[in-house]
């Protein structure tokens, strides 16, 4: 018996409209629904009026676990090290090597991104540089609706330790109570102070607001649905964020000369994490083309999560012919993608044409999969074309600057005469006057 088709959306860029037609087939930032921008609001309401009692309610209502006080919200230390204790050796020595590995990327991102301080010295004695100084304490929201995300807990409490800030407080939702070993476990042993088992739009009212049991943060990092990306959105002024990071999205570029299945396989890789994922093939091979949709109806039907692979394809997918893999470059810097295959026979050659993507995998043995659990850069990535302007997270979010300024008296007699005239330009006297008064006579 043949498989079955799936039917996903086939594109060509000669044909009529195509970049319209493309752009409007992207994701949205999300955040902008106005049901769930209203239910969000009504939320963080509760939480700021009624704190903890508020986080019981909405844990009851929303994840369907019933506790009978917030104490029954909280993990202890002593919790997250039995889960790690308690882990199989092969999974244990999995999670050991994935921290390692993002652990030392981050290290290096600390040193060469310039999350240090500096100064220097002028002729006159003046000294002027930036402190670089770690956030005090960060929130970090850790997915757990529709999936369980221990890697998500490395990917960010991994670089706030690096940077350096104090206390790391872990919110994951818990739907009906189930716990899942791995992300305690990770918690653990990615030095989280404080897991709280709350979600959704609840979990970071109670980070920015603060309740009585769980502390306010200065900022508020990680992925999450629709109803976290409005909150994040709203709190964001009372407490930092990172970015609004949307349902996941891979676009692969391909010469024709890779494995129609693994191509298969990588565009269901991120599918799978939800209905509203978006995966994109860009290829000037027709036939290849061809080869990969029947590898995508062959391997579908064995996939336990062929639901969500299914309708996240059929609704959001795009199979698109381009005419060369110039071209496919073009295309990739306008779609600015989370995530970017280049599965050619040159990858760095086509890599050096893109200029906007949350991250960039050369090569066919670099799975987008090995990038999400442990080749070591960061999976918490700009969705929805926010790649044009925004970074992967990294240490540089959990570090701030301060500009360092000690004028000597030499120095005070030039600045002095330059920030008079320009004062007095703008009618601000007492600032003409507090540079005058350091001058000699
Ligand atoms: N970019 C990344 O690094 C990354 C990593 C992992 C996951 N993700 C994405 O994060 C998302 C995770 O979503 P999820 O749903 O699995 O988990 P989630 O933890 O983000 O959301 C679950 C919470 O949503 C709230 N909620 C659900 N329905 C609600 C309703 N009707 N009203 C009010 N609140 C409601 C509940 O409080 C629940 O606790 C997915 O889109 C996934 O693709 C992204
Ligand atoms: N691909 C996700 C980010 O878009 C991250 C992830 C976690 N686990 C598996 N994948
Ligand atoms: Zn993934």
């Amino acid at each position: 018996m043949s498989a079955p088709q799936i039917n996903i959306k086939r594109l060509n860029s000669q044909d009529a409209g195509f970049k319209e037609t493309l752009l409007s087939s992207l994701s949205l930032p999300m955040g902008d629904d106005e049901a769930i921008d209203l239910a969000v609001a009504r939320i963080l309401a509760q939480v700021q009026s009624q704190g903890d009692e508020a986080l019981v309610a909405l844990t009851k209502q929303f994840d369907r676990l019933d506790v009978a006080n917030v104490s029954d919200l909280v993990l202890t230390r002593a919790e997250l090290e039995q889960a790690y204790l308690d882990l199989s050796p092969e999974q244990k020595n999995a999670l050991d090597i994935a921290a390692v590995r993002v652990r030392a990327y981050h290290e290096v991102q600390k040193v060469e991104a310039g999350c240090h301080s500096w100064e220097y010295v002028e002729a006159d004695g003046t000294r002027l540089g930036q402190k670089v100084t770690a956030l005090d304490r960060v929130g970090i929201y850790v997915p757990g609706g529709k999936a369980a995300y221990p890697s998500s807990v490395l990917m960010n409490a991994i670089p706030a330790k690096v940077a350096g800030v104090k206390e790391v407080i872990m919110v994951v939702p818990t739907p009906d109570g189930a716990r899942n070993p791995l992300v305690l476990a990770a918690a653990w042993l990615a030095g989280v102070d404080q897991v709280f088992t709350i979600g959704g739009a609840q979990a970071v009212g109670a980070l920015a607001y603060g309740t009585n049991t769980v502390p306010s943060v200065d900022k508020i990092v990680g992925p999450g649905n629709a109803y976290v990306a409005a909150a994040k959105r709203k709190v964001f002024g009372t407490v930092g964020i990172d970015m609004i990071a949307g349902p996941s999205e891979i676009l692969i570029l391909c010469d024709g000369t890779t494995n129609p299945d693994w191509i298969a396989m990588d565009l269901f890789s991120q599918a799978e994490h939800d209905e509203l994922a978006q995966s994109i093939l860009l290829c000037p091979d027709a036939q290849f083309i061809e080869r990969v949709q029947e590898s995508i109806n062959r391997l579908l039907p064995e996939m336990p999560r062929k639901k969500v692979i299914e309708t996240s394809l059929t609704n959001r997918a795009l199979l698109i012919q381009v005419q060369d893999m110039s071209e496919a470059c073009e295309i990739a810097n306008a779609i600015a993608a989370e995530h970017l295959e280049i599965c050619t026979l040159e990858p760095r050659k086509w890599a050096e044409q893109i200029r906007h993507a949350g991250a960039i995998f050369m090569g066919n043995y670099t799975s987008e999969s090995l990038g999400d659990y442990c080749a070591g850069p960061n999976h918490v990535l700009p969705t929805a074309r926010t790649a044009r302007f925004s970074s992967p997270l990294g240490v540089y979010d959990f570090i701030k600057r301060s500009s360092m300024i000690e004028v000597s008296e030499a120095g005070a007699q030039t600045l002095g005469a330059v920030a008079s005239t320009l004062a007095h330009g703008e009618g601000l006297q007492a600032h003409a006057r507090a540079a005058e008064m350091r001058l000699k006579k």
